[in-house]
């Protein structure tokens, strides 16, 4: 029997070719984001199948970098409600909006972002909704969460970029952004109105300008479910990086961990996310605190920090240096020079600040330097890859924020790593919904960074590489969720004892039982035909 207005010879088998050639002739990125978009919502199905099979064509799409173009332009290419918005206009009535979200007794996990500083990008206001969709795309595509328990919300509060409020087609409510008084309050109500309607409900934050990103996470660390991404999931997949690179760098020039000395340019909320959780893991690693303190450096936009500055934020004053006195140091191969780091850490959204003379200096000072350029999008960069293999000749360990494709140099093909918190999410997620942990401790997230660390391949390995290829990012992400449950065992924070009497080898099997998988047959699944 035919189905009424499907062609008599529609034929799902061959339907997937049919859109990835769709997909395929659109001429640019942002084009391929607005056809992937559509396809998500005439059949989910289908969009989660072709996103599994074709994860490095596809995530550069959905994630960084593209999704940064099409947060930009969002109130330009908006085609259809795909995401919650909460309004500083509902104060006082935010239980209610949650509550019109369909599904919302599933609702795990929800990436909940306030537009105001969205990857390098800025202050994008209610275009920011983008960023919490693509997060949560890879929570489904890299960890199975089921779709219909994810919950992408932008929190429309204003904006202070002018051009949006002068937008006709802006999506989101003219007016700036609010004092902290009343944004605390609006966040007070937001917080408890979610815990009321989505009650299982993990919550990431993601994107808050740097002063609401430490001070959100930290009033509301111990009261809910919430983790900060760009804080502590940047922090957790940077060390995990971090601590395969410093084992190429210490097999080529014979130091020990314990001698790496690692220069941030860019102390915002990722680069003090990182710094911390670098700290916090050697001194578990047998560093006295202050031995572990010293091995950092942090430069912001006037410099090397240093603790005679008038004015620090106070998330700069615990990395700022005491044993500087001379004048201030404010060019980043002077500061090389003085610091002579092993590894320099790009988290400033400064575009090609990492120059030759900068990687030279780098390479005078080690035989293998560890340099990552973080800054998302790519057009943000701190170094492009070509870049750093050429003037390195081939000798950095090479990490960067949003992908590169290889490198070939004097014959040689190098393949960058993609240092980016898409490889930790997934797994802290997984790990707490099965786990049904109370909160996100700093111990599930720091075990989540060992966990991924340790999960190289044979071929990874032989490759040099410091994370996996995006291809396994499933079984990446199965073993990072084992890392975050035993975590939160041992800090008695999980609530699901049945976890606990299985062995790793039974839980490891039960998680990738628990991941959803996209049907192998259907015939259409979203039927608004
Ligand atoms: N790879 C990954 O997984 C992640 C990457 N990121 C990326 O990291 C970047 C920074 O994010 P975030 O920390 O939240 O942003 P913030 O705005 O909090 O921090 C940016 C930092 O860079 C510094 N900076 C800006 N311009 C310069 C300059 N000219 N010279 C030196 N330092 C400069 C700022 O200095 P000042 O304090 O003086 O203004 C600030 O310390 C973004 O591009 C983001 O996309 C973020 C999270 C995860
Ligand atoms: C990756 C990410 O979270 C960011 O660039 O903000
Ligand atoms: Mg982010």
């Amino acid at each position: 029997m035919s189905i009424a207005r499907f062609p008599p010879h529609f034929n799902n088998s061959n339907h997937r070719d049919r859109c990835l050639a769709q997909l395929r002739s659109k001429p640019v990125p942002l084009e391929k984001y607005i056809y992937l978009n559509g396809l998500k919502g005439r059949d989910s199905n289908l969009f989660y199948s072709i996103l599994l099979d074709n994860l490095s064509e596809l995530v550069p799409i959905l994630y960084t970098p593209t999704v940064g173009e099409a947060c930009v332009n969002y109130s330009n290419i908006w085609r259809r409600p795909e995401g919650l918005y909460v309004s500083i206009q509902d104060k006082g009535r935010i239980r209610e909006v949650l509550s019109t979200w369909p599904d919302f007794y599933d609702g795990r996990i929800a990436v909940v972002t306030d537009g105001s500083r969205i990857l390098g990008l800025g202050d994008l206001g209610a275009n920011g909704l983008p960023i919490s969709i693509g997060k949560l795309d890879l929570y489904i595509a890299g960890a199975g969460i089921k779709p219909n328990s994810t919950v992408p919300i932008c929190l429309d509060l204003g904006t202070n970029t002018q051009h949006y409020l002068d937008d006709p087609l802006y999506i989101g409510v003219r007016r700036p952004r609010p004092s902290s008084e009343e944004m605390d309050e609006f966040m007070d109500e937001f917080m408890a109105a979610m815990k009321d309607v989505f009650p299982k409900l993990l919550v990431q934050f993601e994107d808050f300008s740097t002063d609401n990103a430490f001070k959100y996470l930290d009033r509301y660390r111990r009261q809910y479910r919430v983790f900060n991404d760009d804080i502590q999931g940047t922090g957790s997949v940077i060390l995990s990086g971090f601590i395969n690179a410093a084992r190429l760098s210490s097999a080529a020039s014979g130091r020990p961990l314990s001698d790496h000395k690692i220069l941030f340019f860019g102390a915002g909320s990722a680069g003090t996310g990182v710094a911390k959780q670098l700290i916090s893991f050697f001194t578990t690693s047998g560093m006295s605190p202050e031995e572990a303190k010293s091995r950092i450096y942090t430069v912001d936009s006037k410099g090397l920090i240093t603790a005679d500055r008038n004015g620090l934020q106070e998330h700069k004053k615990f990395f700022a240096r005491t044993d500087y006195n001379g004048p201030q140091l404010t060019n980043l191969v002077d500061i090389i020079n003085h610091v002579k780091p092993t590894a320099l850490l790009g988290l400033s959204t400064l575009k090609n600040a990492f120059s030759e003379d900068v990687v030279n200096a780098m390479c005078a000072l080690n035989e293998r330097p560890i340099i990552f350029p973080l800054s998302n999008p790519v057009h943000l960069s701190e170094l492009e890859y070509e870049d750093a293999i050429r003037w390195s000749d081939g000798k950095a360990i090479f990490a960067s924020g949003s992908p590169y494709k290889p490198v070939t140099h004097n014959g040689v093909t190098y393949e960058a790593g993609q240092g980016n918190n898409m490889y930790i999410f997934p797994g802290i997620g997984l790990g707490s919904i099965l786990s049904k942990t109370r909160h996100v401790s700093d111990g599930m997230v720091e075990q989540a960074a060992i966990a991924l660390s340790s999960s190289l391949d044979a071929g990874e390995q032989a490759a040099q590489l410091v994370y996996p290829r995006l291809a396994r990012i499933r079984e990446i992400s199965v073993r990072v969720a084992l890392a975050v449950i035993r975590q939160a065992q041992n800090e008695n924070l999980d609530e699901n004892p049945y976890l606990r009497t299985l062995p790793d080898a039974d839980l490891l099997g039960l998680i990738r039982d628990k991941m959803w998988q996209p049907p192998t047959f259907h015939l259409w699944s979203t039927p608004h035909l």
